[in-house]
This record gives structure tokens, C-alpha cells and sequence, in this order.
């Protein structure tokens, strides 16, 4: 097996909603008696050519509302955490979108139970320890994120972090300040989602706004060097996505991705999935996808590898004995 699939290393941008496959769309279709607008599994796979970002939220929201209890949410995530296995992933740092489901009738409660019913055993079923992140959807707007932040309050205890997802431009990261500063104050970890289709302003208020930790793709970054050293000097990790920028046309294609430019500016660069089932390819995949695409050296790799454990929220202790094992 190729050494980008083999190499333990972390996954921190991944979507679980991201990651159904048209068969588990299917199978829950059925056991919820949920009527889809699909005839076949194949009619749905066929339907995963994008022309940009909201081409895709409109049938990753479509595909979702298969997912109704709790149950649907563990069997979910059992799934992911099997192929991420299969990966070398260790560790995952996953996000949800309350909102997605919560619109839908599902009760948060559901939705947090079934992940964690899943999470909370994934060290000792598949080697690979695990944060939850929650989204908030930006394209609902701020007053949606603080209302979504008090639902949240009875569930922190299975809460890692605060992110921000969904359809980019339009919806800059500043409106979402006050979410974020009370998401601080509770001692809970902040991403966000910048720089994918928005412009590089999105990321500089990620970071000076929001306070962010790790910028979620980040890549317009390439176009402000100003930013580009911000970002080095801090050691602010973005999450890159390879595959999905390639499917959602932020980038036109795996050979002209600007992620050697990040690199050569001295950012910290992890490799991620996003939502390995709509974009061609899991995390491990992503690594020798651009591997092979970018010409890149194993040194290379290892170096995403062993960032990838560094830009983790875990401990350091943790982290040290990961990125011991990369060799
Ligand atoms: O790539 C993405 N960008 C924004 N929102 C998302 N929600 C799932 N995937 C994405
Ligand atoms: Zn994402």
C-alpha cells in the first residue's frame, strides 16, 4: 500500500454528513420510509458533478434528511471511522451542522446522542481517539448561530469546538463574532471555514475576528502576502482540502492546486477530506492524489502527516507519541 495511505495521521476537516455513501442514503431511506428523489444508487452517484460550493450544499442538505435518529447518526459515524481506519487515521476531529438537522424536525438531542454513541467507543473499536466540532451555518446569519449556541448549552460536555460552514460569500466571518466570543469564553476550541470561495478579508477576520485556532481550507490566502506571513508567523494551521477544491472548482485542477505556494510562504498545511463521499476520495486518498499530481517527495508527505498531529487539539503528550510512530 502507498505510503499516503498508510501514514498515521489526524483528520481535521471532515464533515460526517459529508461522508454518507449513496448506499447508506438508500438503506436509511428505507428503514425511515424517507421518499427520495433519486431512482437508484447510481442515479444519486451520478449526481455528484459540481459547478461550485452551492451546487454541492444543495444535495449534501437533500441527501441528509435520511438521517432521523439516533441510530442513523452512530450507524453514520461506525461507517466513517471504519474507512478512515482503512486510512491511517488515529485521530478525527469531527464536524456536524445542528442547524441541518434540527430545521428538519430532528431534535438536537438525536443528533448528539448518535454521534457519541459511536465516538465515544472509537478508541478501543478503531484506533482512532476523536473531538466533536458543531457548525453553524452561516447563511442562516448570526441571530441563527446565538439561538443554535443556547441549544447547544446541554450538550458541551460532548462538544470539543465551535466551527463555521455553508455557503461562504456573502456571509463574512465579523457578523459572527458574538457566537464566538461566548463559544471562547466557555474554554471551547474555534475554527472556521475562510478563504474557499471567499477572499482573503474572510481570513483575516477569522483570525483577528473570531479568534480562530485553524483556518478551514484558507487557500485564496495565496493571494495576500501579507496574510501568507501572518499566517506562517503564528503557525495558524489551515485544513486544505484537495479533492473538494478540484470538484467545487475552487481550484481547476490537482496539478495547479496553490498548495506549494502555501508551503514555499512556510504555512501549516493539513491534508483533509471534507466530505469524502461526495469528492472522489478519503483523507488517505488526498494524499496520494496529490502526491501524484504535485510530484511530491515522501519527506513531504511524512511533514503533512506529523503537522497534521500538531495542528490537533490534542494534548501534547498525545501528539508527540503520534508523530513518534511516522517514520
Ligand atoms: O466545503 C465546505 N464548505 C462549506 N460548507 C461545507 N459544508 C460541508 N462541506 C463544506
Ligand atoms: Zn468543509
Amino acid at each position: 500500500m502507498s505510503l499516503g495511505l498508510t501514514l498515521p495521521k489526524a483528520e481535521l476537516h471532515l464533515h460526517i454528513e459529508g461522508t454518507i455513501e449513496p448506499e447508506l442514503v438508500f438503506g436509511l431511506a428505507r428503514r425511515n420510509g424517507v421518499e427520495l428523489p433519486f431512482a437508484t444508487v447510481d442515479d444519486l452517484r451520478r449526481r455528484y458533478v459540481f459547478d461550485d460550493l452551492q451546487s454541492f450544499l444543495d444535495l449534501y442538505y437533500l441527501s441528509m434528511a435520511v438521517l432521523r435518529t439516533a441510530q442513523d447518526f452512530t450507524d453514520l459515524t461506525d461507517a466513517y471511522l471504519a474507512r478512515a481506519r482503512e486510512q491511517g487515521v488515529r485521530h478525527a476531529e469531527i464536524f456536524f451542522d445542528p442547524q441541518a438537522h434540527v430545521s428538519r424536525g430532528v431534535p438536537l438531542a438525536e443528533v448528539v446522542t448518535g454521534l457519541t454513541e459511536s465516538l465515544r467507543t472509537s478508541r478501543e473499536r478503531f484506533g482512532i481517539s476523536t473531538r466533536l466540532i458543531a457548525c453553524f451555518l452561516r447563511d442562516l446569519g448570526p441571530q441563527e448561530a446565538l439561538a443554535t449556541w443556547e441549544t447547544l448549552q446541554p450538550h458541551l460536555e460532548q462538544i470539543d469546538g465551535i466551527g463555521l460552514d455553508s455557503a461562504e460569500v456573502g456571509h463574512p466571518p465579523q457578523l459572527f463574532e458574538p457566537v464566538f466570543t461566548r463559544a471562547r469564553d466557555a474554554g471551547l476550541h474555534v475554527v472556521a471555514h475562510a478563504g474557499e470561495e471567499g477572499p482573503p478579508e474572510y481570513v483575516w477576520q477569522a483570525i483577528d475576528v473570531l479568534g480562530v485556532e485553524r483556518v478551514d481550507h484558507g487557500i485564496r490566502s495565496v493571494e495576500d502576502a501579507a496574510l501568507l506571513k501572518r499566517l506562517a508567523d503564528d503557525r495558524t494551521p489551515l485544513t486544505v482540502c484537495p479533492l473538494s477544491n478540484v470538484r467545487l472548482r475552487c481550484v481547476p485542477e490537482l496539478s495547479q492546486h496553490p498548495l506549494p505556494r502555501l508551503l514555499d510562504a512556510g504555512v501549516l498545511v493539513t491534508i483533509n477530506s471534507d466530505d469524502p463521499s461526495y469528492f472522489g476520495g478519503y483523507v488517505g486518498e488526498n494524499f496520494t492524489a496529490l502526491q501524484e499530481a504535485l510530484k511530491l517527495d515522501d519527506s513531504v508527505l511524512r511533514q503533512f502527516a506529523a503537522d497534521s498531529f500538531r495542528a490537533s487539539f490534542l494534548p501534547e503528550a498525545e501528539r508527540d507519541a503520534l508523530i513518534a510512530e511516522i517514520e
